[in-house]
């Protein structure tokens, strides 16, 4: 029950709606409680042969009476009780959903996205279960086995009543040695379904590179491996669960037979009436249901104690990157930057992916990033917007450390443009215009893709601006998704830009023509750009090459091919490959 301290506040807003379910509950109940005492008043009268017409009517009347406010009755608690739950599966996704957005980037690289989705589907579901329908059969189970119970000593007698529930304690071992085996085999089901979600979702993501590599067929057998998995798991638990519900049912069965024989006993040897034994039967039958429901009971409570479990460690988990007590909120930012001797490791990296560096650069400068793959460019820039925190040396913005500006103003005030260009299933203008909460102008949208050079090609497709791009943004060519980044970050004119390798896809001349209009726009804040094309950042205030984590040279394009390093080697084998090209 500790775990499911996290939803305090919801239980507290809601309680007086799961209070009013459970009262209709009970009410209901008790209208099932009286149906007996009818049938027993009829009996007892046809037998003394004292029922007339007019008791005949009256009483159907009464039973009438007690459907209608039983249906009524149920209408209301499933309202109140089961619309709460749904209320409750709202307000836990959400938190859910609010909670992952808080988190690192870090918590993205450990943990998988199909896990991440069963955590938001199953378990959530889950949850609701025992918070809802769970809590109906609790109260079911627990109110009218006793108020059962109690009117069968009245009706009968003490000793009919103990012999008929006699099954009753092995009812209950039964439910407890069951219910551990069903908890730890739901478990394996909601970890198999994780990890088949995962599959699914890691194929139609990567389902180019799959079909480009023809690995359809492996990728079929270990779907099927993982789906078989599943499967197993699910008749692992059905297992259970099939020998459980029968054996309950067969124990109430037991009651029925115990009723049937020593009350018609009690009848024979006139101990009870006729009326009593009907009414005894009828008690018996309203006793099934609350007992099958005990089972039932554990079972969704261990089910949602479990999925709570799951989700409080997500709950639990807390953002890696935060703001400092008292962050800094900036208006706007210049864009100086400074990187002070500056060396970092990954979490649970031994290696070091930066070493000691230290970099100035000044507000309206260029700083451009060459090295071969793996040498720490992006690295570079991930601690710039903090989706990594330093440890050793430090980095300032116009002055400040890093870690003292709010995350807000930090991040608002740099245009990022990721390696991998990722786009959203929506309209090319909403794309565009993602950072802003508000829609935004059209006349914005066009001026940052004119600066982009994307423009020209969203003007010739049917919707224009409106086009819906596709999962990934994959009805536009690599080229203009990486144009629709750019416009993405400049549109709200940073105070820094970063350019991660986000040319690689165009041509020459089209990259020419978006620096030189980055160029007009930048002249005031700061660019850094990152890519393997010399002509992409020959013109920059400053190149730095990275090798291994480490500044091995820096300075302008001249001075850098002058050095006869890295740079130049890089330098003259583009020349040659461009030389190939040409005469191609
Ligand atoms: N999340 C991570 N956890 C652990 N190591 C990482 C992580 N991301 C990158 N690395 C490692 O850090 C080093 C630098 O990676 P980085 O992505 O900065 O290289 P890069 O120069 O940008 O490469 P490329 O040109 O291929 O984009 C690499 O050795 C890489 O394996």
């Amino acid at each position: 029950m500790q775990n499911f301290k996290t939803l305090k506040e919801f239980f507290i807003q809601y309680k007086w709606k799961y209070a009013l379910g459970v009262l209709w509950l009970l009410i209901v109940d008790l209208a099932q409680l009286l149906v007996p005492q009818i049938l027993r008043t009829i009996t007892n009268l046809l037998e003394a042969g004292e029922l007339t017409n007019q008791d005949l009517v009256k009483y159907c009347f009464y039973m009438i009476m007690a459907g209608l406010f039983i249906g009524v009755g149920r209408y209301f608690w499933r309202i109140y009780i089961n619309g709460t739950s749904r209320q409750l599966e709202y307000y836990l996704r959400n938190k859910l959903f609010n909670h992952l957005q808080t988190l690192s980037t870090n918590y993205f690289n450990k943990h998988k996205t199909g896990d991440l989705m069963a955590h938001a589907t199953n378990d959530v579901n889950a949850v609701r279960m025992a918070l809802g329908p769970g809590i109906v059969m609790l109260t079911d189970a627990f109110f009218i086995t006793l108020s059962t119970i109690y009117a069968m000593i009245r009706t009968a007698n003490l000793r009919l009543t103990l012999i008929a529930l006699l099954p009753l304690p092995f009812l209950a071992f039964m439910v407890m040695k069951f219910g551990k085996m069903i908890h730890g085999r739901f478990k394996n089901v909601q970890d198999a379904f994780s990890k088949l979600t995962d599959k699914v979702q890691e194929n139609f993501a990567g389902v180019r590179v799959i079909k480009s590599f023809v690995q359809e067929e492996k990728e079929i057998g270990k779907f099927t491996d993982s789906n078989q998995h599943n499967f197993k798991m699910n008749i692992d638990l059905i297992k259970v669960w099939g020998a459980f519900s029968p054996l309950i049912q067969f124990i109430s069965a037991i009651s029925f037979l115990i009723v049937i024989w020593y009350g018609g006993m009690a009848v024979i040897n006139n101990e009870i009436s006729l009326g009593d034994f009907i009414a005894l039967n009828s008690y018996i039958a309203l006793l099934v249901w609350p007992i099958m429901a005990i089972g039932w009971v554990i079972n969704i409570f261990q089910r949602g104690i479990a999925s709570m479990e799951r989700l409080n460690s997500i709950f639990n988990e807390k953002p890696e990157i935060v703001d400092a007590e008292n962050p800094l909120e900036l208006d706007n930012i210049n864009g100086d930057i400074e990187y002070k001797n500056v060396s970092f490791k990954y979490p649970g990296s031994s290696n070091y992916a930066l070493k000691n560096i230290s970099i100035k650069v000044k507000s309206g400068n260029t700083l451009a990033i060459i090295g071969r793959t793996g040498s720490g460019k992006t690295t570079l820039v991930n601690l710039l917007i903090r989706l990594y925190d330093i440890d050793e040396g430090s980095i300032l913005v116009d002055g400040n450390d890093l870690k003292n500006i709010s995350l807000i103003t930090l991040r608002e005030n740099i245009g990022y443009v990721p390696q991998e260009s990722f786009l959203f299933s929506t309209s090319i203008s909403e794309n565009i215009g993602f950072s802003f909460e508000e829609e935004i102008d059209e006349e914005r949208i066009i001026k940052a893709s004119r600066l982009s050079e994307l423009y020209n090609n969203v003007v010739e497709f049917p919707q224009g601006f409106n086009t819906i791009l596709g999962e990934r943004g994959v009805t536009l060519s690599g080229g203009q998704k990486q144009r629709t980044s750019i416009a993405r970050a400049i549109i709200k004119y940073p105070g820094i830009l970063i350019l991660d390798d986000s040319l690689s896809a165009v041509d020459t001349q089209t990259e020419e023509r978006i620096l030189e209009n980055l160029r007009e726009i930048m002249k005031s804040r700061t660019t850094i750009i990152i890519s393997h094309r010399i002509s992409t950042i020959k013109n920059a205030d400053e190149i730095i090459v990275l090798d291994n984590g480490e500044i091995v040279e820096r300075g302008k394009h001249e001075v850098l091919v002058g050095l006869g390093g890295i740079y130049k080697n890089i330098y003259e084998k583009q020349l040659l490959e461009d030389k190939i090209q040409n005469l191609l």
